[in-house]
């Protein structure tokens, strides 16, 4: 009986958003008094190993570390069947993954897998129906939020990338037995359906959007290519990253990987500031995660206002250009400066 933050690290990489998913499994142990456990999976490695101690520091009670070279892929098959064979094992009442695009995946085939309920896009935890918890995910593209319970004695919870708070990081060394190995069952993994046949780096040349605490999105108000350099500078002073609508990704200002909303990104940043984004249902289903919300838009109706903390009904070219200057004097942080 264990709260079990699952973490997943294919090609020796840290995901990101691990520290946020210990703040989840930390809540949700305070509603359950069950012990928060994690289990790391991925290619053997240093980084796997690091990874694992970190886990410890935010938190975990004991950290299960499962490495395969099998796992060097984020191939879902292989995964699905490595986190079965460990949820067997382990026996968690509640398994959390991170919904990124590779556990949005895995957690519900793996529920249906190990015969556990799945609840996705949880955003918030609190206490439910017979000292269960009660996973608060948002409905209708953000509209409200639901409250779901299971009944199942087994539960794959699918948190929202960032939804929760990183747990702060505890000083030391894991004591022996806090970390241990699993040794994976030969021919506990399927033979590969997925072949690599090449990788291609995306340039990116600042924040990524999942990660980013600020982000600064543009839409069609911006008007042009030209408007999102303007907020390119904004993102540089703030030291945060550009989003967009699909607006202005449809008219071809920015690479579509920059959207945001129903069908781009989901983001979860501290501020999102949207200037010359109307606010349309889809927009705003993608940034229910963010903590504030401040809007530029010239048209008082605009419905991004109901969603925004702080509104600026304004011609953003009256605003961004000062608004930019005093930020870089205030922060002492010159637009093509990075954050670090
Ligand atoms: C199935 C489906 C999925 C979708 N998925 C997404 C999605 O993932 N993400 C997404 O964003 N959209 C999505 N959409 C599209 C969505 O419905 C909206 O059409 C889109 O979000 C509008 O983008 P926008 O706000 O930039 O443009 P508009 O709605 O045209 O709004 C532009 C805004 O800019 C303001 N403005 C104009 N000039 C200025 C100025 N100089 N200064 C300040 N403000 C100014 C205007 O007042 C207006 O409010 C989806 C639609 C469908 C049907």
């Amino acid at each position: 009986m264990s709260v079990l933050a699952v973490v997943v690290a294919p090609q020796g990489r840290s995901p990101s958003g691990w520290a946020e998913l210990m703040g989840a499994a930390s809540t949700v142990a305070r509603l359950t008094g069950e012990p928060v456990e994690a289990l790391v999976a991925g290619a053997d490695g240093p980084s796997l190993e690091a990874l694992a101690r970190d886990l410890w520091r935010r938190g975990a009670d004991r950290v299960w570390r499962l490495a395969s070279d099998g796992l060097t892929e984020p191939d879902p098959d292989r995964y699905v069947a490595a986190l079965a064979w460990a949820a067997g094992r382990l026996e968690p009442t509640t398994l959390l993954i991170n919904g990124d695009p590779l556990g949005a995946q895995l957690g519900p085939r793996l529920a249906m897998r190990i015969g556990a309920a799945s609840v996705t896009e949880v955003v918030d935890v609190r206490p439910g129906e017979q000292g269960r918890p009660g996973w608060v995910r948002p409905m209708y593209g953000g509209k409200a939020m639901a409250v779901v319970g299971s009944r199942q004695a087994r539960t794959v919870v699918n948190v929202r990338p960032r939804a929760f708070a990183a747990p702060a990081a505890r000083s030391g060394e894991p004591p022996a037995d806090a970390l241990v190995s699993l040794e994976l069952d030969a021919g506990a993994l399927p033979a590969p359906r997925l072949r690599v046949l090449e990788r291609r780096t995306a340039a990116s040349d600042g924040v990524r959007l999942e990660d980013a605490r600020i982000i600064v999105s543009g839409g069609r108000g911006m008007g042009g290519p030209e408007g999102f350099q303007v907020l390119q500078q904004l993102a540089e002073v703030l030291g945060g990253a550009v989003g967009a609508s699909r607006a202005a990704v449809d008219a071809g200002w920015v690479p579509g990987h920059l959207q945001i909303g129903q069908t781009g990104k989901m983001v979860a940043p501290d501020l999102y500031l949207a200037v010359g984004i109307s606010g349309a249902s889809q927009h705003l289903a993608g940034i229910s995660g963010a903590r504030h919300v401040v809007a530029i838009n010239k048209d008082p109706e605009a419905p991004i206002f109901r969603a925004a903390e702080i509104g600026l009904a304004e011609d953003w070219r009256k605003v961004l250009p000062s608004l930019i200057e005093r930020l870089a004097q205030a922060l002492g942080r010159a637009p093509g400066s990075r954050a670090s």
